[in-house]
C-alpha cells in the first residue's frame, strides 16, 4: 500500500460510512456530509512532519548529514505513537504513509494511541555502534521538543532495536530532567523497563492472526450453521476448508515467511513449535537469500545462526556450519514458492501488479506494513486467497508497548504470560470483529473490513471531542 492507496481507501470507506446512521447521532443530512467531508480532510492528512539534518563525524574523520524524520498523523485516540525506523529506504513519503497506518492500526485495536512514525534515511550496518549511538543521540535532541510520556512515543521499527531505545531513552532523560523519561520510548531493554516478551509480540501476533483464523473461528462458524451458510458464500471460506481439510488428513500445512527479523523469525519459530496444528516452514528469506526445503526447514538452528551471523547462511559453507539442509535462491523467490501460507515480514510494497499472479499462497499474512499494493490485494482477493492485512496482524508489539508504557505508571512489573495472555486476549477481540463484519459482510477485502472499523472510532471520536466542522 502506497500513501496514496492508503488515502484513497480513507475516503472510500468514509463514503461508506456516510450511509450509517449511527455514527454521528442526531444530525441532519446535510451536517452529516460537512462533518464527513471535514474527517475527509484531518484524517487524509498529518498534523505534523518534522525533517531535520543529523550530522556525524564518520570514523573516518568524514561528516556525513543525514536526512531524519518524524511525522505525527493523528491524535484524536490518544498519545501519537509509532516506530522509528533505520533504513536506506526511508523518505518523507514512506515515513508518512506508516504513520497513517499507526493511527488506524490503534484506533482498530482500541489502543489509547494516536498515530506517528519516525525515520533515519541510513543502512545501519555501513555505521559503527560509535556512529549508530551518535545518530540516535542527535535524533532525540532534534526531536525532543516534539517527543514524550504523554506527546508522541516511539518504538523500534526495522534496523533499531532495544539498544537504540536505551539509549534514547539515555538522552531524552539528559534533555528532561524529572519527566517520566521511561514512560517517553517503549521497546526499551528489560533491564531499562521494558516489557518481557516485547521483542516476540509482533512475531507472536502475527502468527496468531493466521492460527486463530483457522483454529478458532473456522471451527466456531462449523459449529452455527447460520453464519456458516453466510461465510461459504465468500471464496475465502474454500481456502480455509481446504487447509482444515489439510489438517484433517493429519499433513502439516506449509507456510514460508519473507523476512527473518524481529517478526519474521519469531513468526516462524511459532509455526515450527505449533502443535494444535502441525506447520512446515518450508521456506524463509532475508535481504539475500532464500532458503527452500519442502520438508520443512529446522526454525531453531536458523535463529542460532543468525544470532551469530546476523544474515541467513547463503552458500554450502555456511548451510554446513548452520546444520541446515536447504536450497538457496534469490531472496524475492520466498514470494512465489508453492506453499499454503505466506507471511511477508520485511518491507513495503512486495506483492504488486508485476508478481500477483505468481503467488502460490491461499493465505497471506502482512506482518510487515503495507507489502500488498492495493491492486494486487484486489486480485488476490478476487481469486479467493485471505488476505489479512497488516493494521490487523502487527499490533502485538504496540500492544504490548501500551502494556510497557502502562507498567512504568503503575510500577509494577508485568510477567511474560501476563503481557502474552493480555496481548492474545487483545488482538482476538478484534480478530473476532473483523472476521465476522468480512465473511459475514458485503465488503470486497478484509483491509475494507479493518479500515471501516478504525475510522468509525476516528470519525465519533473526532465528533465528539468537537473537531468536526
Ligand atoms: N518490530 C516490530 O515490533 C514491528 C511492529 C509492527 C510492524 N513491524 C513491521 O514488520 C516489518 C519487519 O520489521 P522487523 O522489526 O522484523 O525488522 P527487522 O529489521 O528486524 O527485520 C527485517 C527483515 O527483513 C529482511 N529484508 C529487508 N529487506 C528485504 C528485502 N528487500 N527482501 C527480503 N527481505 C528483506 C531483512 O534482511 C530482515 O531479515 C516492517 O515492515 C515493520 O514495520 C514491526
Amino acid at each position: 500500500m502506497t500513501t496514496n492507496d492508503t488515502k484513497h481507501l480513507i475516503e472510500q470507506t468514509l463514503v461508506h460510512l456516510a450511509e450509517d446512521q449511527s455514527l454521528l447521532g442526531n444530525c441532519s443530512e446535510e451536517e452529516r456530509k460537512k462533518y464527513l467531508a471535514s474527517a475527509e480532510e484531518i484524517l487524509t492528512t498529518t498534523d505534523k512532519v518534522i525533517k531535520s539534518y543529523i550530522r556525524v563525524t564518520r570514523a573516518t574523520g568524514n561528516v556525513v548529514r543525514i536526512p531524519a524524520y518524524r511525522v505525527q498523523h493523528n491524535n484524536v485516540s490518544g498519545f501519537y505513537k509509532g516506530g522509528i525506523r533505520f533504513s536506506e529506504h526511508v523518505n518523507e513519503e514512506e515515513v508518512e504513509n506508516l504513520a497513517f497506518l499507526m493511527t488506524l492500526k490503534n484506533a482498530l485495536h482500541e489502543l489509547p494511541f494516536g498515530g506517528a512514525k519516525g525515520g533515519v534515511s541510513i543502512q545501519p550496518r555501513d555505521f559503527t555502534d560509535r556512529e549508530l549511538y551518535s545518530i540516535s543521540k542527535k535524533y532525540v535532541q532534534r526531536f525532543a521538543p516534539d517527543l514524550g510520556p504523554t506527546h508522541d512515543i516511539p518504538a523500534p521499527d526495522v534496523g533499531t532495536d532495544e539498544r537504540v531505545m536505551d539509549w534514547m531513552v539515555g538522552e531524552y532523560k539528559a534533555i528532561n530532567p524529572g519527566d517520566q523519561y521511561l514512560n517517553a520510548f517503549t521497546g526499551k531493554s528489560v533491564e531499562n523497563g521494558g516489557a518481557l516478551g516485547r521483542r516476540e509480540a509482533t512475531g507472536q501476533g502475527t502468527f496468531l492472526s493466521y492460527f486463530w483464523l483457522l483454529n478458532d473461528w473456522f471451527k466456531q462458524k462449523k459449529e452455527r450453521p447460520d453464519e456458516q451458510k453466510r461465510a461459504v458464500q465468500k471464496p475465502q471460506w474454500q481456502a480455509l476448508e481446504a487447509l482444515n481439510n489439510k489438517t484433517e488428513a493429519s499433513d502439516p500445512i506449509d507456510i514460508a515467511i519473507q523476512g527473518f527479523g524481529n517478526v519474521g523469525s519469531v513468526a516462524a519459530k511459532e509455526a515450527f513449535h505449533c502443535t494444535d496444528i502441525p506447520h512446515r516452514v518450508v521456506a524463509v528469506s532475508d535481504r539475500y537469500t532464500t532458503l527452500y526445503n519442502e520438508q520443512g526447514l529446522n526454525i531453531p538452528k536458523l535463529i542460532a545462526y543468525t544470532e551469530m551471523h546476523r544474515d541467513l547462511p547463503k552458500h554450502e559453507a555456511a548451510l554446513q556450519e548452520a546444520g541446515i539442509d536447504a536450497e538457496v535462491y534469490p531472496p524475492e523467490r520466498v514470494l512465489t514458492i508453492n506453499t499454503d501460507v505466506l507471511v511477508l515480514a520485511a518491507i513495503e510494497n512486495q506483492i504488486t501488479e508485476h508478481n500477483m499472479e505468481d503467488i502460490k499462497a491461499t493465505v497471506v499474512v502482512e506482518g510487515a506494513n503495507a507489502p500488498v499494493n492495493a491492486q494486487a490485494d484486489h486480485y488476490l482477493q478476487k481469486r479467493g486467497s485471505v488476505v489479512i492485512p497488516d493494521i490487523l496482524v502487527n499490533a502485538g508489539g504496540v500492544t504490548v508497548s501500551y502494556l510497557e508504557w502502562k507498567q512504568a505508571k503503575i510500577t509494577r512489573i508485568y510477567t511474560e504470560k501476563e503481557v502474552y495472555d493480555e496481548m492474545a486476549k487483545q488482538m482476538i477481540k478484534t480478530f473476532q470483529k473483523v472476521y465476522d463484519a468480512f465473511f459475514l459482510g458485503d465488503s470486497d477485502t478484509m483491509r475494507a473490513v479493518c479500515f471501516s472499523l478504525a475510522l468509525k472510532r476516528l470519525v465519533s471520536l473526532l465528533y465528539r471531542h468537537g473537531k468536526l466542522y
